[in-house]
């Protein structure tokens, strides 16, 4: 089963996603964080033993590459993260159905942004269209304004539509554009959205919830639960 957990940049999805999936592990339940720079450097990935660490220089180096490649890249390292691990059961095998993928990202806000920044819309949806559909999307939503606050000192200008200065005007009209597209697949694809201004205990409980419910009852049940 998987489940993704998505945003614009500052949402919280990596901060909620570890909280609540060592919230999982730590109750003996099967889930695993999913993200894409965990093929680096790592033997249960051999056939992504090409990547180098650190991870710091990699994500530097994927802001530098042209489009399309740094969008396929992107696609490319999330479908790895998902799909390329050595140790994962055969497929039809009943450990599939039981263990739980908590995706920190997937491919949402990285396809919104690669658009903002001029890909063609209709390519980037096929693209996406063809990696594994999630079981449920938990959408961890905040406005530009609130992502400013807590990002402010945090930035790289892959977030400011590549001002180096990382400009709050520029931070604030390239989220802006990001979010008009996540709300857009968020009613067209059923997310299931967490208001990410609610503390952050508030937030990890919804998430942990919505997967033990999707565990428990089938996907269509855990939107019930965390809504
Ligand atoms: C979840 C959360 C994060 N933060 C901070 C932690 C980070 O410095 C920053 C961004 O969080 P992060 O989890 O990295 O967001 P994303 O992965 O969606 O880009 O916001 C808060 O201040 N409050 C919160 O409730």
């Amino acid at each position: 089963m998987i489940i993704a957990v998505v945003g614009s940049d500052g949402a919280g999805k990596s901060t909620v996603t570890s909280l609540a999936v060592d919230r999982l592990v730590e109750a003996g339940e099967p889930a695993q964080l999913v993200e894409r720079w965990r093929i680096v450097d790592n033997p249960d990935y051999p056939a992504t033993r090409f990547l180098r660490p650190p991870v710091s220089d990699l994500r530097l180096c994927v802001a530098e590459m042209p489009n399309p490649p740094r969008f396929l890249f992107l696609m490319w390292s999330i479908g790895m993260a998902l799909l390329g691990e050595r140790s994962q059961p055969p497929a039809g095998d009943e450990a599939v159905d039981e263990a739980v993928g908590v995706l920190d990202g997937y491919w949402m806000k990285h396809a919104a942004s690669e658009i903002v920044y001029g890909m063609d819309r209709g390519w980037v949806e096929s693209v996406v269209a063809g990696l594994p559909v999630p079981d449920l999307v938990l959408y961890l939503r905040l406005e530009p304004e609130a992502a400013w606050r807590r990002k402010e000192h945090d930035l790289v200008p892959y977030e400011c539509g590549m001002d180096p200065d990382c400009g709050r005007d520029n931070f604030l009209r390239h989220q802006g554009a990001i979010l008009s597209l996540l709300d857009e697949w968020s009613a067209r694809h059923g997310w299931v959205e967490v208001d990410a201004t609610l503390p952050l205990d508030t937030v990890v409980d919804r998430v942990v919830t919505a997967v033990r419910s999707a565990r428990a009852t089938g996907s269509a049940k855990a939107v019930d639960a965390v809504r």
